[in-house]
């Protein structure tokens, strides 16, 4: 079976590269005339735009193609249905400067924070970044995050001015901020139009004359950094590497080579390589300095390790540092609506990861929900982008959770992390042990005009902000002058509702980026909701003690709400401990769905049972309380919210 697989992919590049029209010769590109590069931005700035211009500029798409401004390489549906880029792709073009030839390999990054691991990740495989900033909104949060990332990486930094066409814009003063925030010379910023194409020439020129070429040592063997893959249902694990070493003699990477990994050990015979151009196209070889793709007999998506370093099966090689693991914020289980079909979503889930690393996973139980897997995302558009992934690309019927942040309960011996709220000790149970519960907190910058500045002060006030410090962005402004703001606020205060809140109260003006800031002490409980005195698990929260009378009235009347009458009468309690904090009881009805039907009528008594049993198999029992499926997706719908 194995034999045939690998056998069967031997043939595909050949076939593949008879049926591509287009051809690139990694040969003629040493590394001198090799360029990895990158598109760092905030949100909507333009870089999908610009990636699509630069790979027309170069002849890699046709005019055509790119005419609608269809930004080909957000190739996901939720990215083309959002209009946001959540997966870092990879391009590479070929562009001629006075007749000598350069392999350009653009990779095109997100924008959102939750999407800042991808970015991170892609810059390992580049040596610059076009920092592009919006002419008419200027610097904006994410700006500032994504140009320390790519400093701390020591890439050249390419000051780029977009959206010069739109009457709103103001070059000059985008300017000043970058001079004043980056220290970056006014004679280095490009002023571009991406959506025109103004100015872009300019930009693949300064490609080429600014940003260095990737080193590539002759002494040291061959190393390849694996830093990302996707699964293809043909071919097995796909892997995008960036090729850093070479000193064999041979040509790395050719078809047929055998190569290893330093993290699994684990050997394999390279079926095909090539370059994104931008969809796969298989070369004769990947050489150093190149970026392109490798199709081993990979099989298992668990045996691609971002990070991971590749190497020729005989050569001593020390493994390249590998990635910082991402570290999930958010968490949130995930269960089958239909609940037989959790081994399908787990091995969906599986699937999906392969494409997005940054997700954790882990099994989890619940006895109102079934079987089901407890994920760890980086933020909660990320929860989103991954559950409507698993919609779209894997036809998954689910169940999400509310989100929730990790915290940590310290003992008097140990120090656990609770990311399930049905984990988290009873604190009024002086039994319990826990001398201390913390949590998350992270550093967040807001970019506002100076006129909401008070309004967003309350808000993060109300959201338990401490720490709060502001200062000018625009050194000198005169009229609406931009305030950036910072403090320290609980992560489970943003993973609401923050950024909607901020968003209108600033009219859309405001920018937010948030950075990890470790833990604080809190004071935290667990609430519970029970159901005639039945506790359900699946809709437990961890709250601070300042808001814990507001949720817990709040939740007992949405569910009240949601939750259809019984046979008999229904108390719903909201529980801190042995402590009632809210409730509300749900009245009793007559439910004898043939009462109204007299002898007789045998048909339709039969039909109005069989759908009682059959809206009965849909229902989920918590004690004695029948709850319908839709009633469950609508409390968590609401809750996740
Ligand atoms: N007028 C004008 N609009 C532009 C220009 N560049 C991009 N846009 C528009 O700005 C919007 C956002 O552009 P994108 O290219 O999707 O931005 P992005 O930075 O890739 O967005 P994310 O991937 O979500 O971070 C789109 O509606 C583009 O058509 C430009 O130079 N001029």
């Amino acid at each position: 079976m194995a034999q045939s697989y690998s056998t069967t992919l031997a043939f595909v590049p050949f076939f593949r590269r008879l049926l591509c029209a287009k051809a690139v010769d990694t040969a003629l590109f040493p590394c001198d005339a090799i360029r990895n590069f990158s598109i760092i931005a905030h949100i909507d700035h333009g870089k999908s735009t610009l990636a699509d211009r630069l790979l027309e500029l170069t002849g890699t798409i046709s005019k055509k193609a790119s005419g609608s401004n269809q930004q080909v390489l957000d190739k996901l549906k939720v990215e083309r249905e959002r209009g946001i880029t959540v997966k870092a792709q990879t391009a590479s073009m070929v562009y001629a400067i006075k007749s000598q030839k350069y392999l350009l390999n653009l990779i095109d990054t997100p924008g959102h924070v939750d999407f800042s691991w991808e970015v991170s990740r892609s810059l390992a495989a580049c040596q610059g970044a076009l920092l592009l900033v919006d002419a008419t909104q200027g610097v904006q949060a994410q700006s500032i995050s994504v140009y320390h990332i790519a400093q701390e990486r020591g890439l050249k930094i390419i000051p780029v001015i977009n959206k010069i066409d739109m009457p709103a814009s103001q070059p000059a003063r985008v300017i000043l901020q970058l001079e004043s925030m980056f220290g970056v010379d006014p004679v280095d910023v490009l002023q571009i139009s991406a959506k025109t194409g103004q100015g872009v020439d300019a930009v693949l020129r300064a490609v080429i004359e600014r940003i260095p070429p990737p080193s590539a040592s002759a002494e040291k063997p061959l190393k390849a950094l694996l830093f990302d893959s996707h699964y293809d249902r043909y071919r097995g694990v796909i892997s995008l590497v960036s090729i850093t070493r070479w000193g064999d003699s041979f040509l790395f990477m050719l078809t047929g080579d055998k190569i290893a990994s330093c993290h699994t050990r684990k050997k394999y015979e390279v079926q095909e390589v090539g370059v994104m151009y931008p969809e796969e196209l298989p070369t004769a070889s990947l050489r150093p300095g190149q970026v392109g793709y490798i199709a081993c007999n990979m099989k298992e998506s668990s045996e691609a390790h971002v990070g991971d370093t590749l190497y020729r099966v005989g050569a001593q090689v020390d493994p390249m540092p590998g990635f910082r693991p991402a570290k999930p914020m958010v968490y949130a289980g995930i269960f089958p609506v239909d609940t037989n079909d959790f081994i399908k979503l787990e091995e969906s889930v599986k699937r999906l990861t392969l494409t997005d690393r940054s997700v954790s996973v882990q099994r989890e139980s619940s006895s109102a929900l079934g079987q089901g897997c407890r994920l760890g995302f980086l933020g909660t558009l990320h929860m989103d982008v991954f559950r409507q992934r698993l919609e779209d690309e894997y036809d998954a019927n689910i169940i999400v959770t509310a989100p929730t942040v990790p915290y940590k309960v310290v003992y008097k011996d140990r120090t656990v992390i609770v990311s399930n709220p049905t984990e988290f000790p009873d604190l009024s149970d002086s039994s319990s042990g826990v001398k201390q519960v913390q949590e998350p907190v992270v550093k967040a910058t807001i970019i506002v005009p100076e006129d909401h500045l008070g309004e967003m002060m309350k808000l993060c006030f109300a959201h338990r902000a401490e720490d709060l410090d502001h200062r000018y962005l625009d050194a000198g402004a005169t009229k609406s002058a931009r305030i950036i703001l910072t403090c320290t606020i609980p992560l489970s205060e943003i993973v609401t509702d923050f950024f909607d809140k901020l968003k209108s109260k600033s009219s859309g003006y405001a920018s937010f980026d948030y950075e990890d800031a470790g833990y604080r002490r809190s004071d935290l409980s667990k609430m519970v909701f029970l159901l005639n005195g039945k506790q359900v698990d699946a809709l437990a929260l961890i709250v601070h003690r300042s808001g814990q009378q507001e949720v817990g009235r709040t939740w007992v009347k949405k569910l009240h709400k949601v939750i259809p009458r019984q046979l008999f009468e229904v108390p719903i309690q909201a529980a801190i401990g042995k402590q009632i904090i809210a409730r509300e009881t749900l009245k009793a009805m007559r439910a004898d769905v043939t009462a109204g039907l007299y002898g007789g009528h045998y048909e339709r008594k039969m039909k109005h049972l069989e759908n009682q049993k059959e809206s009965k198999r849909r229902m989920k029992r918590i004690g004695s309380v029948d709850l319908p499926q839709e009633a469950f997706f609508d409390i968590l719908s609401t809750k996740a919210k």
